[in-house]
Parts: C-alpha cells; structure tokens; sequence
C-alpha cells in the first residue's frame, strides 16, 4: 500500500487533490479502507481517464447515422423464413456441439437495476409466477435441460459450463444467492462467477466524484467490460482447459432467453461465424433496444440511445421499419474470436458517455442527491467487438419465443415484472394447447384458446418448469387432457401424467 504521502502526489499530479479534501474528519478504520481502495487505482489511467471522460462529455462524437444502412435482409439468417429442415439441421448441429462439450454460455449480470429499482441483483428478481421462481433460477434449469436433452440424443455426459460476469456490487449477493440455493442442481465446479472493472464516475470538468468523505463513485465500466475481464480473471484459460470452443453470451433480465440455444448455436457454426447475434424485429421505432445494421459498410450495433429519431423512424417501402433489426443482446463468439479480442482489440474499443445523477458529497462536506446529471459515466458495450469480426452473421428469431426482458419497475409501459410474467405463462400455454390439452378455471370451465394465447391481459396460469420443457418439446403427456389452472406443470406432476 501507498504512504499517504505518496498518494497525495499521485493524486495532485492526476489532477485529484481533492479526493482527500476530507482526510482530517475520517476515522482510523475508514482511512484505511480509503487507502486501501486508492492505493488500486492507477493514477497514470486515472488521469486520461478524468481528461477523456470531460472531453467526450464536453464534445460528444458524431451522430453516426449518416453512415447507416440496414442488413441486406438476405444475410440475415432467420427462424420465420427458414424452413423446417433448416432448423432441425442447425438444432442438431448445435446440440452435437453441446455434446462434446465444446458449448458454454456467459451471463451478464453485473448491473445494478437501477430502473427496476432494486437493490440486489437482478437475476434474484421474482417476476410472480406461479412458482415464484427467481431469472438465475429460471436459466440454471435451462442449462440443466439442454444438457439432458442433448444426452439423450447423442448419450453423452455433456456440461455447459455457465461463465457469469458479476460486478462489485453482484458478486457477493449472487454468490450466496446460488449456494443457498445449491447451484439450483448444477455442479458448483461449472459455475465460474468473475468480477468486471469499476471505473470512477466523474464531473463535467474531470474531477472525480466522492460519494462520500472516504469513498468515490464508481460504476462497472459496462456489459463491454467482459473482455477486460476475461483476460483479468483467466476465463479464456478456463475455456481452453474444457475444450469449450463457443460460448453464448446473454444478459440477466430476458426471462425467455434461450441458454445455449443449439439452433442459434447450429447456425452460427454452420455458417463458420465467429461473431454473431440474434436480433427481433422491432415493435416500434422508439423500443429501447440497439440496431443491427451497417456503419460505413460494416455490420454493428447502434444502441437506442445513439440513433436519431428520424433514421429510426424510417420506413421502407412496404412500411416496414428501415432498421428494424432489434438487438436482444444474445451473441455467439469463438474463443478463437475472444481470444484475438483479448490480445489485440480490447483497447480500442469505444468508450459511450452517460450523463447520470451521482449522488456526492459538496465541497462543504454536506450529502447531495442530485436532480439533474452531474456525473459521467464512461461504459464499453459487449457489441462493439463486432467490426472486429471476420464473419458476422444475424440472427432473427421470434419474439414471443424469445425475447421479454425486465428493465423498468411495474407501472412502466413496457418491459416490467408484469410484461416478462406475462409472456413467459403465454408462451406456456400455447405449448400446452400445441401439445393438445385444453386449460380450464378452477370452476372446470374450459378456457378458450384465444385467452391462452392473448398479448397483454392476465393470461391463463400455465408455468411449464424448464425441466420439464426446454422450447415446447416432450409434452406429449398432455394431449386431449383437460387441465385445471393455476397450473405448474414441474418434474413430479409431468410424470404423475406419464403414469396415469
Ligand atoms: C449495451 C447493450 O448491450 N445494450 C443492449 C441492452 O440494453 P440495456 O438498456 O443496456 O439493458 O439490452 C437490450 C435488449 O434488452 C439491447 O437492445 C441493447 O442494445
């Protein structure tokens, strides 16, 4: 550790003399804890960190969007336009790749919810289905569903490891979380938890922010940090050690997301993609989501807060939304690909400015909770590793099958415990229907299809544990039975039907 000597000319030399402004009024154990963090910080970085941070704040870069064009829509693989022997073949690929252990998944899920408005991670969140399973809980029985499913089929003994980036404030909550739950049935040892980066949050005029007398501000340096963080904690290594050659990575709050989906992965294999990403078709011009598409003729995102409004209310045409490639933040990449990120790329990566509200303490010592942005926040973003890429490929899946993610609180319009609740039990009960059982009331009245199907009112209570199905498969226990709901169709009552 530093003297405090030594620090204090570090810091005047970064230009942050004042991040000790209120040294005399801490106590022995906060200096310590103080000394301890700054003595981390490396004041060389520090410095053009503050500079660039007020520069990029004080000149933000070029809109892009003249340099825009979409995805020819023929190279975008998709689910709707291919067909069904295309997507077997792709399935199969996939889960021939899971079987030999070559696929591993990577969650992120270092975000601290702040517009869903809650203090632990988001992966603990229960949206209140009926089985008041939490998002981890949800995914660990995907992966422990795709692996048996690809066991019967090739009768391996496969494993996904699941990577899953965390940041200062998930960590500790999400790994007492999983062993409280014992890893939720998956082998502990193929679960690896690893911590991103946190970067100080700083004025418009280059001063870090304190947050308190002996604490500054800081914020995971964004979903982009992964890469800075594969190589900090030696995941590359780890993946090598498995043989895992794929990885699909996701972030924590799409309640349908599909772990290590071997039709993504089938296709993204088959087509010798080393970088690629599933996209929607966006709901409207204003959803929240980024857009794959071209800039100066090579195929990245452009995330919501950095389109104009006029290019994303485009339309071709037919009407259809110009850029209507809406990113879900499902990407697939080789180690091969990650590994020549890790050595080559990660430092060029784009820094994106957010001004936000940093509560801090004022020059008087007094506690502030601002009301408009004070702060910049400087975050990388997961996709901007795609220019870097040799063969990128999209690909557009169905939106009701897989795409829901919970983002604000409930009494927001979209994207809130109720929208993911909901369309995870819709999704449900159109695979039960499919599978051939009608649903009814708890007072035997039958419930008509269309209620089992609707978009945005209540739906029928049918929750389908992902051990029992991963994408609406092995549910023909159900046909020409009539159900009563609220209805959670787990292991023990899936085979009570088998029996009956
Ligand atoms: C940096 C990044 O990955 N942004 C993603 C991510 O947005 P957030 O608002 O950061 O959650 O998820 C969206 C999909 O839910 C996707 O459309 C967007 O591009």
């Amino acid at each position: 550790m530093h003297s405090l000597e030594q620090l204090k000319q570090s810091l005047e030399g970064a230009g942050q003399a004042h991040i000790l402004q209120f040294w005399p009024e801490l106590s022995d154990l906060e200096r310590d804890a103080f000394l301890q963090d700054l003595s981390q910080l490396d004041m060389t970085r520090l410095r053009e960190h503050c500079e660039g941070a007020a520069r990029a704040a004080a000149a933000p870069s070029g809109s892009l969007d003249q340099h825009l064009e979409p995805v020819p829509p023929a190279s975008i693989g998709s689910v709707r336009k291919s067909d069904s022997k295309a997507l077997t073949e792709w399935e199969h690929e996939g889960l021939l790749q899971i079987s030999q252990n070559r696929v591993g998944v990577l969650l992120l899920a270092g975000g601290q919810g702040t517009r869903l408005n809650v203090q632990y991670p988001k992966g603990m969140y229960n949206v209140g289905l009926p089985s008041s399973k939490t998002l981890y809980q949800i995914q660990a029985e995907r992966i422990h569903k795709i692996q048996q499913l690809t066991d019967r089929k090739y009768g391996s003994k496969s494993t996904v490891p699941w990577y899953i980036m965390t940041s200062e404030f998930t960590l500790a909550p999400t790994e007492k979380f999983f062993k409280e739950n014992h890893y939720f049935g998956l082998e502990p040892s193929d679960i690896v938890m690893f911590e991103q980066r946190m970067i100080p949050a700083v004025t418009f005029d280059g001063k870090v922010i304190l947050q308190g007398k002996g604490k500054i501000a800081m914020a995971p340096d964004g979903n982009g940090g992964l890469y800075q963080a594969l190589v900090d904690n030696k995941v590359l290594e780890d993946m090598k050690k498995r043989g895992v050659e794929y990885l699909h990575v996701y972030c924590v709050d799409n309640i349908l997301v599909k772990m290590a989906d071997p039709v993504f992965v089938g296709f993204c294999v088959s087509k010798g993609a080393d970088c690629g990403a599933k996209v929607v078709e966006k709901a409207c011009p204003a959803e929240a989501v980024g857009v794959v598409c071209r800039v100066r003729g090579v195929s990245q995102v452009v995330e919501y807060s950095e389109i104009q409004q006029e290019t994303a209310e485009l339309r071709g045409a037919g009407g259809e939304l110009v850029y209507n490639a809406g990113n879900i933040c499902n990407h697939f990449f080789t180690r091969a690909f990650l590994q020549d990120v890790a050595e080559t790329f990660e430092g060029q990566l784009k820094q994106h400015v957010a001004l936000k509200k940093v509560p801090y303490v004022d020059s008087c010592g007094n506690q502030v909770k601002p009301t408009k942005p004070n702060g910049i926040k400087m975050e990388k973003f997961v996709f901007d590793v795609f220019p870097f890429s040799r063969n990128f490929v999209a690909f557009e899946v169905v939106r009701e099958d897989e795409f829901s993610p919970l983002k604000n609180a409930d009494g927001a319009a979209t994207d809130t415990p109720t929208t993911a609740r909901n369309s995870l039990l819709t999704q449900h009960c159109r695979w039960a229907t499919a599978a051939g059982a009608a649903l009814c009331d708890e007072h035997g009245n039958t419930l008509p299809a269309a209620s089992a199907s609707a978009g945005d009112s209540a739906p029928v209570q049918c929750e389908i544990s992902p051990l029992v199905s991963y994408f609406g498969e092995g549910l023909e226990m159900l046909k020409g039975r009539t159900l009563q709901t609220p209805l959670i169709l787990d292991e023990e009552k899936a085979k009570e039907l088998q029996a009956q």
